[in-house]
């Protein structure tokens, strides 16, 4: 049976462009610009099969995601692997932290899935940066559509010295 995104010929098509349009009042964000383009697993084929992303910060400044799970997500079929979807929620919550100017790695990511995710959904993924102490910045985040959420994490990021957002981009 031919699957979603295949061609007749058993190569992978392209499945057509997708809306990642943010709300009104949020702007573009550029993770490349911040973190460098070492971000490629989950966010680094904007056109494939796999995920598609697009980065906003939120009128409060707190990174927003719009989130395509693509035919390569698969795990029970239909529906989004749960790696998958904790992948996503490991970058989205990490470089939230990096937004928020916390030269972080996750420390601990702590997962609920709630609902099975179908296929080729445009999902958003919310993100906030709820504490920071010493080394330890907490960051919380859900994946939803509507009313319904999908996932919910709680990420423990841990900061590492001398790489502040702002070094990163003085390097450059
Ligand atoms: C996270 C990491 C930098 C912490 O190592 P470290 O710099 O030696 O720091 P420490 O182990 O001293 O931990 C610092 C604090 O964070 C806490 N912490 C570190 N990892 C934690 C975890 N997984 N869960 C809970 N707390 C953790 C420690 O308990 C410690 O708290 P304290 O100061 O109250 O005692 C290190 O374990 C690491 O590099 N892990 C791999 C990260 C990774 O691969 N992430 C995915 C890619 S981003
Ligand atoms: C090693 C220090 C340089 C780090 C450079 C940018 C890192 C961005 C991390 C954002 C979260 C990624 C999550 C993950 O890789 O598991």
């Amino acid at each position: 049976m031919k699957q979603v995104g295949e061609a007749r010929d058993g190569a992978e098509s392209l499945c057509p462009p997708i809306d990642l349009v943010g709300e009104p009042d949020w702007q573009p964000f550029d993770a490349p610009a911040l973190v460098g383009a070492s971000l490629r697993f989950v966010s680094g084929e904007p056109d494939g099969n796999r995920y598609r992303v697009r980065y906003y910060r939120d009128a409060h400044q707190q990174l927003q995601a719009r989130v395509w799970f693509g035919p390569e997500t698969e795990g029970p079929p239909g529906h989004a692997h749960g790696g998958s979807m904790a992948a996503v929620m490991d970058e989205v919550l990490g470089l939230a932290a990096w937004a928020a100017g916390h030269a972080i790695v996750v420390g601990n990511l702590n997962v609920s899935f709630r609902t099975l995710l179908p296929l080729e959904t445009v999902v958003t993924v919310e993100s906030a940066v709820v504490s920071a102490q010493g080394r330890k910045v907490l960051v919380e985040g859900r994946i939803r559509q509507g009313d319904t959420v999908y996932v919910e994490a709680q990420c423990l990021c841990i900061t590492l010295p001398d790489q502040s957002p702002a070094s990163r981009q003085d390097a450059r």
